[in-house]
Order: structure tokens, then sequence, then C-alpha cells
């Protein structure tokens, strides 16, 4: 993945380690989410229900299947569809820091067309800390987390206050 400026972090830019304050990268991962999320929302019908499987101290990893709902074109996932499975990883990979934080940029590479009832795997890393600004990167490879690989992403999360999730509407 080619990152655009904007997505790359400055050169002295510090990867940061993976928990918070004793709490393990494993637990985070577990403790992140909301059930009407159409990520990750284990209650939501149309969903992509992502599941956040591990972190092993350098990136995130989870999977999501393709559904029927999930079509762009006859037997093909949409190409949003698959933007917004990155969405959820990069954002699962900036809670894995303990950071919470909401995408400012994302850029995608769409490399192969994921047919329906594919299993895409997921995985995220940061690149990056600078102050508020978190820089990721991540792909999706078809079948296996070896499979071919069928979109890339970039992307600037900026952290927020628990408060940008509880303002008034
Ligand atoms: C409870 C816990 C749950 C955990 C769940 C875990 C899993 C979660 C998975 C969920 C996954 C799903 C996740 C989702 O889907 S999150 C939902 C989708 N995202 C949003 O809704 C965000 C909407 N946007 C905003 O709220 C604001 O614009 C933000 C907060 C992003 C920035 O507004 P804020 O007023 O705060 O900051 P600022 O404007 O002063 O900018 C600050 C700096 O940042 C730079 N900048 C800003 N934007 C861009 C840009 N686009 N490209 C390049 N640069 C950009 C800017 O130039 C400046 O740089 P500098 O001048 O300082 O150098």
């Amino acid at each position: 993945m080619t990152a655009s400026p904007a997505t790359t972090p400055p050169p002295d830019a510090a990867v940061p380690p993976q928990g918070m304050g004793g709490i393990s990268p494993e637990d985070l991962l577990q403790s992140g989410g909301y059930n009407g999320c159409f990520g990750c929302g284990e209650g939501h019908e149309s969903g992509l229900r992502f599941q956040r499987t591990s972190a092993d101290g350098e990136a995130v990893y989870g999977h999501f299947t393709v559904t029927e709902q999930h079509q762009g074109s006859p037997g093909l996932a949409h190409g949003g569809l698959l933007a917004t499975a990155m969405d959820e990883v990069l954002g699962t990979a900036a809670w894995s820091l303990g950071r919470m934080a909401v995408t400012g940029r994302l850029e995608t590479d769409y490399r192969i067309p994921v047919p329906v009832g594919s299993v895409v795997h997921l995985k995220a890393w940061c690149t990056g800390v600078d102050g508020r600004k978190i820089y990721l990167q991540g792909e999706g490879r078809i079948g296996s987390p070896d499979g071919p690989v069928a979109i890339q992403a970039a992307a600037l999360f900026l952290e927020v206050s628990r408060e940008h999730f509880l303002g008034e509407r």
C-alpha cells in the first residue's frame, strides 16, 4: 500500500506498545465494541459481524464472512463494504493502543474482487503516533490469513474524548 502524505507518519513518530495501564491488548480487544455497530455488532442482522480474534503486540487480527447482503455487483462484495471492514479493523488497532479514536481519513486499494461466501481475514497495525494523530495500515486476505490480498488500507485516526460519542445530536 502506498500511503499518501496525509496517512504517512512523520519520521520521528513512534509506535507505542499495545495495551493500556496493565490491561493486555487481548483484553482490550474483547472490551471494545457496541452491539448496534454495523462493523462488529453481533446483534446487527445485515452488518459485517466482524470478529476480533487476537492481538500479538504488533497487529490486531479478525475476520468476517461476505454475505448476500454485502453485494455490490452480483456475487461480489461491495467496495464500500470492504472499506467499512478496513475501517473496523483499523479502529480496533487504534483501540488496542488504549486510544479512543475516530477515522479522519481512510485510503483503500482494491486488488482482487471478493466473492460472496468468502471469509475475509483482516489485519491492522500502527505505523506511528504523533500527538492525537494515529497512523495505521491494514489488509484483508481471502480464505485464510495467508490467502491472496484483496484489499489494503492506510488511515489517519484522531484521538477524541469520550464526549465525542456522548455529545448532543
Ligand atoms: C468504548 C470504546 C469502544 C472501542 C471500540 C474499538 C473498535 C472501534 C472500531 C470502530 C471503527 C470505526 C471508526 C469510525 O468509523 S469513526 C466514524 C467516522 N469518523 C467520523 O465520524 C469522524 C468525523 N470527523 C470528526 O469528528 C473530526 O473531523 C475529527 C475528530 C476527525 C478531527 O477534528 P478535530 O477538531 O478534533 O481536529 P482538527 O480538525 O483540529 O485536526 C487535528 C489535526 O488532524 C488533521 N486532520 C484532521 N482530519 C484530517 C484528514 N481527514 N486528513 C488529514 N489530516 C486531518 C488536521 O489537519 C490537524 O492537523 P495539524 O494541523 O494539527 O497538523
